[in-house]
């Protein structure tokens, strides 16, 4: 008699998916498994404080200002905190570069291993006390230089990412993450505490429907934007006006996007002259991620992943999403460089 019950017997979680395509890895030494893992505690723990923020007077202000001048949340503080103890203890990290420190953070000889992780936290704190979607956001690269590390171990191109991922807290716990070999999406299964895969290798729609931008900002864009945003209200070709979706918290609004479909921008504006994202723990990552799921991930004038970074808290515009809405962007920008 075959198992009828809905008793997955044989489930894949997590970490046995990274452990499968870990051991395929040439030269696999499980470091980057315990690295994943380690991420994973820290990502549980975050959303069990973020569910009950309200009840544990973890919502509201801690009180500073962080330096790329965000007003920081208790619960930056708290998956922060989180983050790099988890990352350090796993015995597999040697540079660490997050949102909430200033400089890079090197670990002790005692607990060094061969990764570099960039990571932001918690993703779209403005949105922690009214309840909407928050998110993690990681993204692993090998130290590739000699001797001690430095926070030039963490100066790499995107496109030299080993592994990326993000948790997203919404109306259930996910994390999106791929090695490289196609994007993967694992749902949280409180009951048992382990991440379950429950989307294999996700492609986003050629094209979508929606927008996602802050048209708060629309008296700051730039000519080709404005145009651009126009065109998606008002085509001029008869077809149906695009749909606008803002949740104001990037994982959020990029992981509907990569569900459904449409274009994700927060470009340059006068107001931010670089853009309001941080590229080495915000956009590379999820570049990384959009790119495996079959979409484009640019700046508006180059591919994210091949930005050569300077500043561990460098901002770069951020334009991501379907290839057809994304190139069509792009069409708008062409017109308008001199
Ligand atoms: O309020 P704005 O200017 O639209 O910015 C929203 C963006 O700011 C962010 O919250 C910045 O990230 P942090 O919350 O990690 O600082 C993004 O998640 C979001 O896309
Ligand atoms: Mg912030
Ligand atoms: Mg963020
Ligand atoms: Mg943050």
């Amino acid at each position: 008699m075959s198992d009828q019950s809905t008793f997955d017997t044989d489930v894949w979680t997590l970490t046995r998916f990274v452990m499968e395509s870990g051991r395929q890895a040439k030269g696999a030494t499980g470091e980057l498994t315990q690295l994943i893992n380690s991420i994973l505690t820290a990502i549980k723990a975050i959303s069990s404080a973020v569910r009950k923020a309200g009840l544990a007077h973890l919502q509201g202000i801690a009180g500073h200002i962080n330096v790329t001048g965000d007003e920081v949340k208790k619960l930056d503080v708290l998956s922060n905190d989180l983050v790099i103890n988890m990352l350090q203890a796993s015995y597999s990290t040697c540079v660490l570069v997050s949102e909430e420190n200033k400089e890079a953070i090197i670990t002790p000889p005692e607990k060094r291993g061969k990764y570099v992780v960039c990571f932001d936290p918690l993703d779209g704190s403005s949105n922690i006390d009214c309840l909407a979607p928050i998110g993690t956001i990681f993204a692993i690269y090998k130290k590739v230089s000699e001797g001690e590390p430095t926070e030039k171990d963490a100066f790499q191109p995107g496109n030299q990412i080993v592994c990326a991922g993000y948790a997203l807290y919404g109306s259930a716990t996910v994390v999106a993450l791929s090695t490289g070999d196609g994007l993967n999406v694992f749902m949280l299964d409180p009951a048992i505490g382990e991440f379950i895969l429950t989307e294999r290798n996700v492609k986003i729609k050629k094209k979508g429907k929606t927008y996602s931008i802050n048209e708060g900002y629309a008296k700051y864009f730039d000519p080709a934007l404005t145009e651009y945003i126009k065109h998606k209200k008002f085509p001029e070709d008869g077809s149906a006006p695009y749909g606008a979706r803002y949740v104001g918290s990037m994982v959020s609004d990029v992981h509907r996007t990569i569900a459904y479909g449409g274009i994700f921008l927060y470009p340059a504006n006068e107001k931010s002259p670089k853009g309001k994202l941080r590229l080495l723990y915000e956009c590379n990552p999820i570049a990384f991620l959009v790119e495996q799921a079959g979409g484009i991930a640019t700046t508006g004038t180059q591919r994210v992943l091949d930005v050569k970074p300077e500043a561990v808290h460098q901002r770069v515009p951020f334009v991501v999403g379907s290839p057809d809405d994304v190139e069509e962007y792009l069409s708008f920008v062409k017109k308008y460089q001199k």
